[in-house]
Protein backbone atom coordinates (compact mmCIF):
# COMPACT_ATOMS: atom_id res chain seq x y z
CA UNK A 1 0.00 0.00 0.00
CA UNK A 2 1.29 2.86 -0.83
CA UNK A 3 0.36 6.23 1.04
CA UNK A 4 1.22 9.99 0.36
CA UNK A 5 1.01 11.92 3.51
CA UNK A 6 0.88 15.95 2.70
CA UNK A 7 2.14 18.12 5.42
CA UNK A 8 0.94 21.52 4.36
CA UNK A 9 1.84 24.76 5.57
CA UNK A 10 -0.30 26.93 6.96
CA UNK A 11 0.61 30.67 7.30
CA UNK A 12 -1.83 33.82 7.37
CA UNK A 13 0.16 34.98 4.62
CA UNK A 14 -1.95 32.96 1.74
CA UNK A 15 -5.55 32.96 1.34
CA UNK A 16 -7.77 29.69 1.99
CA UNK A 17 -8.87 30.03 -1.91
CA UNK A 18 -5.10 30.06 -2.92
CA UNK A 19 -4.34 27.88 -0.22
CA UNK A 20 -7.24 25.51 -1.95
CA UNK A 21 -6.20 25.86 -5.28
CA UNK A 22 -1.77 24.91 -3.75
CA UNK A 23 -3.17 21.61 -2.44
CA UNK A 24 -5.39 20.66 -4.98
CA UNK A 25 -2.14 20.59 -6.98
CA UNK A 26 -0.60 18.83 -4.45
CA UNK A 27 -2.93 15.61 -3.88
CA UNK A 28 -3.34 15.29 -8.21
CA UNK A 29 0.48 15.13 -7.98
CA UNK A 30 0.44 11.56 -6.47
CA UNK A 31 -1.67 10.13 -8.66
CA UNK A 32 -0.97 5.89 -8.23
CA UNK A 33 -0.95 6.25 -4.36
CA UNK A 34 -3.34 3.97 -2.78
CA UNK A 35 -4.24 6.81 -0.34
CA UNK A 36 -3.60 10.34 -0.14
CA UNK A 37 -4.13 12.19 3.81
CA UNK A 38 -4.32 15.72 4.76
CA UNK A 39 -4.29 17.45 7.99
CA UNK A 40 -6.61 18.62 10.25
CA UNK A 41 -8.46 22.34 9.15
CA UNK A 42 -6.06 23.00 6.54
CA UNK A 43 -8.08 25.82 4.76
CA UNK A 44 -8.15 27.74 7.93
CA UNK A 45 -5.08 26.58 10.42
CA UNK A 46 -6.66 24.97 13.30
CA UNK A 47 -6.04 27.86 15.96
CA UNK A 48 -7.69 29.75 13.24
CA UNK A 49 -10.42 30.37 15.31
CA UNK A 50 -11.59 33.53 14.42
CA UNK A 51 -12.13 32.35 10.43
CA UNK A 52 -13.97 29.07 11.90
CA UNK A 53 -17.41 30.46 11.07
CA UNK A 54 -16.58 32.47 8.20
CA UNK A 55 -15.05 29.95 6.28
CA UNK A 56 -17.34 27.00 7.59
CA UNK A 57 -18.99 25.07 5.27
CA UNK A 58 -21.81 22.70 4.38
CA UNK A 59 -21.00 19.10 2.72
CA UNK A 60 -21.56 20.45 -0.65
CA UNK A 61 -19.12 23.46 0.04
CA UNK A 62 -16.21 24.79 -1.60
CA UNK A 63 -13.42 22.57 -0.03
CA UNK A 64 -15.41 19.37 0.00
CA UNK A 65 -16.14 19.74 -3.96
CA UNK A 66 -12.63 20.61 -4.76
CA UNK A 67 -11.58 17.45 -2.67
CA UNK A 68 -13.99 15.31 -4.41
CA UNK A 69 -12.75 16.64 -7.72
CA UNK A 70 -8.79 15.96 -7.25
CA UNK A 71 -9.61 12.24 -5.73
CA UNK A 72 -11.64 11.54 -8.50
CA UNK A 73 -8.81 13.51 -11.03
CA UNK A 74 -5.75 11.62 -9.35
CA UNK A 75 -8.31 8.80 -8.83
CA UNK A 76 -6.61 8.00 -4.93
CA UNK A 77 -8.68 7.33 -1.93
CA UNK A 78 -8.25 10.59 -0.23
CA UNK A 79 -8.21 11.51 3.67
CA UNK A 80 -9.01 15.05 2.54
CA UNK A 81 -8.47 16.58 6.26
CA UNK A 82 -11.09 18.45 8.21
CA UNK A 83 -13.20 21.27 7.34
CA UNK A 84 -15.45 23.00 9.87
CA UNK A 85 -18.95 22.23 8.92
CA UNK A 86 -21.94 23.71 9.47
CA UNK A 87 -25.01 22.37 9.85
CA UNK A 88 -28.64 23.76 9.08
CA UNK A 89 -28.92 23.96 13.12
CA UNK A 90 -25.79 26.22 13.11
CA UNK A 91 -23.86 24.19 14.81
CA UNK A 92 -19.90 24.09 13.95
CA UNK A 93 -18.05 20.78 13.57
CA UNK A 94 -14.68 19.49 13.00
CA UNK A 95 -15.61 17.21 10.10
CA UNK A 96 -12.59 14.86 8.04
CA UNK A 97 -13.77 14.08 4.61
CA UNK A 98 -12.86 10.57 3.01
CA UNK A 99 -13.22 10.85 -0.74
CA UNK A 100 -13.34 7.52 -2.86
CA UNK A 101 -11.58 7.03 -6.11
CA UNK A 102 -14.34 7.84 -8.13
CA UNK A 103 -14.60 11.38 -5.49
CA UNK A 104 -17.62 9.82 -3.92
CA UNK A 105 -18.02 10.98 0.07
CA UNK A 106 -17.47 7.79 1.28
CA UNK A 107 -17.39 8.96 4.75
CA UNK A 108 -17.42 11.89 7.11
CA UNK A 109 -15.90 12.26 10.67
CA UNK A 110 -16.79 15.03 13.45
CA UNK A 111 -13.95 15.32 15.67
CA UNK A 112 -15.04 13.44 18.99
CA UNK A 113 -12.55 14.95 21.15
CA UNK A 114 -12.33 18.78 20.73
CA UNK A 115 -9.58 20.67 21.81
CA UNK A 116 -9.42 23.97 24.01
CA UNK A 117 -10.73 22.83 27.48
CA UNK A 118 -13.07 26.22 28.27
CA UNK A 119 -11.95 28.01 24.90
CA UNK A 120 -11.40 27.70 21.55
CA UNK A 121 -12.60 24.58 19.19
CA UNK A 122 -14.03 23.54 22.49
CA UNK A 123 -16.56 26.25 22.73
CA UNK A 124 -17.13 26.80 19.19
CA UNK A 125 -17.59 23.83 17.52
CA UNK A 126 -19.92 20.60 18.53
CA UNK A 127 -18.56 17.12 19.68
CA UNK A 128 -18.72 14.31 17.30
CA UNK A 129 -20.54 11.49 18.76
CA UNK A 130 -19.71 8.45 16.13
CA UNK A 131 -16.46 6.45 15.55
CA UNK A 132 -15.77 6.09 11.85
CA UNK A 133 -13.92 3.42 9.98
CA UNK A 134 -13.78 2.76 6.44
CA UNK A 135 -13.67 -0.26 4.32
CA UNK A 136 -10.14 0.56 2.04
CA UNK A 137 -9.77 -2.16 -0.21
CA UNK A 138 -6.41 -2.91 1.04
CA UNK A 139 -6.84 -2.06 4.59
CA UNK A 140 -9.79 -1.27 7.07
CA UNK A 141 -8.81 2.91 8.40
CA UNK A 142 -9.80 4.28 11.42
CA UNK A 143 -10.25 7.53 10.89
CA UNK A 144 -9.22 10.06 14.16
CA UNK A 145 -8.61 14.13 14.45
CA UNK A 146 -5.96 15.21 16.08
CA UNK A 147 -6.59 15.52 19.77
CA UNK A 148 -8.19 12.83 19.73
CA UNK A 149 -4.43 10.96 19.82
CA UNK A 150 -4.75 11.57 23.58
CA UNK A 151 -7.59 8.99 24.42
CA UNK A 152 -6.90 5.63 23.84
CA UNK A 153 -10.18 4.45 24.30
CA UNK A 154 -11.27 5.55 21.07
CA UNK A 155 -8.82 3.68 19.24
CA UNK A 156 -9.39 0.21 20.83
CA UNK A 157 -13.10 0.80 19.74
CA UNK A 158 -11.84 1.40 16.16
CA UNK A 159 -9.82 -1.89 16.74
CA UNK A 160 -13.02 -3.74 17.63
CA UNK A 161 -14.54 -2.70 14.76
CA UNK A 162 -11.62 -3.77 11.93
CA UNK A 163 -9.42 -1.30 11.97
CA UNK A 164 -6.29 -1.75 10.43
CA UNK A 165 -4.44 1.32 9.61
CA UNK A 166 -4.83 4.27 12.07
CA UNK A 167 -5.22 7.79 10.56
CA UNK A 168 -4.91 10.92 12.67
CA UNK A 169 -5.07 14.14 10.65
CA UNK A 170 -4.06 16.66 12.70
CA UNK A 171 -2.43 20.26 13.54
CA UNK A 172 -0.67 19.54 16.26
CA UNK A 173 1.65 22.60 17.98
CA UNK A 174 5.25 21.89 17.64
CA UNK A 175 4.68 22.96 21.85
CA UNK A 176 4.23 19.43 22.21
CA UNK A 177 5.60 17.74 19.27
CA UNK A 178 7.46 15.17 21.95
CA UNK A 179 3.97 13.87 22.80
CA UNK A 180 2.81 13.71 19.40
CA UNK A 181 5.42 11.27 18.49
CA UNK A 182 5.26 9.20 21.13
CA UNK A 183 1.56 8.85 21.31
CA UNK A 184 1.69 7.92 17.43
CA UNK A 185 4.27 4.95 18.38
CA UNK A 186 2.00 3.86 21.51
CA UNK A 187 -1.59 4.01 19.29
CA UNK A 188 1.01 2.05 17.11
CA UNK A 189 2.09 -0.80 19.72
CA UNK A 190 -0.69 -0.93 21.79
CA UNK A 191 -3.10 -1.92 18.66
CA UNK A 192 -0.75 -3.74 16.29
CA UNK A 193 -1.87 -0.98 13.43
CA UNK A 194 0.18 0.65 10.97
CA UNK A 195 -0.74 4.84 12.33
CA UNK A 196 -0.69 7.08 9.53
CA UNK A 197 -0.06 10.83 11.69
CA UNK A 198 -0.16 13.81 9.31
CA UNK A 199 0.39 17.55 10.68
CA UNK A 200 0.48 21.16 9.44
CA UNK A 201 3.85 23.19 8.86
CA UNK A 202 3.94 26.74 9.33
CA UNK A 203 2.78 28.98 12.25
CA UNK A 204 -1.10 30.67 12.03
CA UNK A 205 -2.16 32.62 14.69
CA UNK A 206 0.62 32.49 16.49
CA UNK A 207 1.09 28.77 17.20
CA UNK A 208 3.90 27.42 15.16
CA UNK A 209 3.30 24.17 14.05
CA UNK A 210 5.16 20.70 14.78
CA UNK A 211 5.39 19.26 11.36
CA UNK A 212 6.77 16.04 11.70
CA UNK A 213 4.38 13.96 9.73
CA UNK A 214 5.19 10.01 11.09
CA UNK A 215 4.01 6.96 9.78
CA UNK A 216 4.89 4.13 12.37
CA UNK A 217 3.95 0.19 11.96
CA UNK A 218 2.12 -2.19 13.55
CA UNK A 219 5.53 -3.13 15.91
CA UNK A 220 5.98 0.41 16.56
CA UNK A 221 9.15 1.17 13.97
CA UNK A 222 9.03 4.23 12.51
CA UNK A 223 8.84 3.87 8.98
CA UNK A 224 9.08 7.13 7.46
CA UNK A 225 9.47 10.80 9.12
CA UNK A 226 8.58 14.33 7.62
CA UNK A 227 10.57 17.54 9.03
CA UNK A 228 9.45 20.54 10.17
CA UNK A 229 7.89 22.43 6.45
CA UNK A 230 5.63 21.49 3.99
CA UNK A 231 6.85 18.56 2.41
CA UNK A 232 4.67 14.99 0.67
CA UNK A 233 5.91 11.82 3.27
CA UNK A 234 5.08 9.10 0.70
CA UNK A 235 5.90 5.48 2.21
CA UNK A 236 4.83 2.11 1.42
CA UNK A 237 3.80 -0.73 3.65
CA UNK A 238 2.30 -4.07 3.79
CA UNK A 239 -1.16 -3.94 5.14
CA UNK A 240 -0.79 -8.07 5.87
CA UNK A 241 2.14 -7.15 8.71
CA UNK A 242 -1.30 -7.02 11.04
CA UNK A 243 -2.72 -9.77 11.16
CA UNK A 244 0.95 -11.17 11.13
CA UNK A 245 2.04 -9.53 14.25
CA UNK A 246 -1.26 -10.17 15.85
CA UNK A 247 -0.74 -13.28 15.43
CA UNK A 248 3.29 -13.91 16.35
CA UNK A 249 2.54 -11.31 19.37
CA UNK A 250 -0.87 -11.76 20.55
CA UNK A 251 -1.26 -9.22 23.12
CA UNK A 252 -4.63 -8.16 22.02
CA UNK A 253 -6.05 -11.32 23.09
CA UNK A 254 -5.08 -10.74 26.65
CA UNK A 255 -7.18 -7.80 27.20
CA UNK A 256 -9.52 -7.64 30.49
CA UNK A 257 -12.91 -6.38 29.12
CA UNK A 258 -15.42 -4.78 31.14
CA UNK A 259 -12.72 -2.65 33.36
CA UNK A 260 -14.07 1.03 32.78
CA UNK A 261 -16.90 2.10 35.38
CA UNK A 262 -20.03 3.20 33.55
CA UNK A 263 -19.85 6.43 34.70
CA UNK A 264 -16.03 7.12 33.25
CA UNK A 265 -17.12 10.51 32.35
CA UNK A 266 -15.68 13.27 34.25
O1 LIG B 1 -3.32 17.61 22.17
C1 LIG B 1 -2.56 18.47 21.74
O2 LIG B 1 -1.49 18.73 22.28
C2 LIG B 1 -2.89 19.21 20.49
C3 LIG B 1 -4.33 19.05 20.08
C4 LIG B 1 -4.72 20.03 19.04
O3 LIG B 1 -3.98 20.91 18.70
C5 LIG B 1 -6.01 19.89 18.36
O4 LIG B 1 -6.74 18.92 18.58
O5 LIG B 1 -6.33 20.77 17.54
Amino acid sequence: MRASLIQIAVNPDESVNSRRERVSSLVRAEAGADLVVLPELWPTGAFAYELFAQEAESLDGPTCEAMAKVAADAAVWLHAGSVVEHTADGTLYNTALVFSPEGELAATYRKIHRFGFDKGEAVLMGAGEQPVTVAHPQSTLGVTTCYDLRFPELYRTLVDRGAETLIVSAGWPERRRAHWTLLAQARAVENQCFVLAVGTAGTHAGVPQAGHSIAVDPWGEVLAEAGADEEVLRVEFDPSRVAATREQFPALKDRMLGLEAPSARR
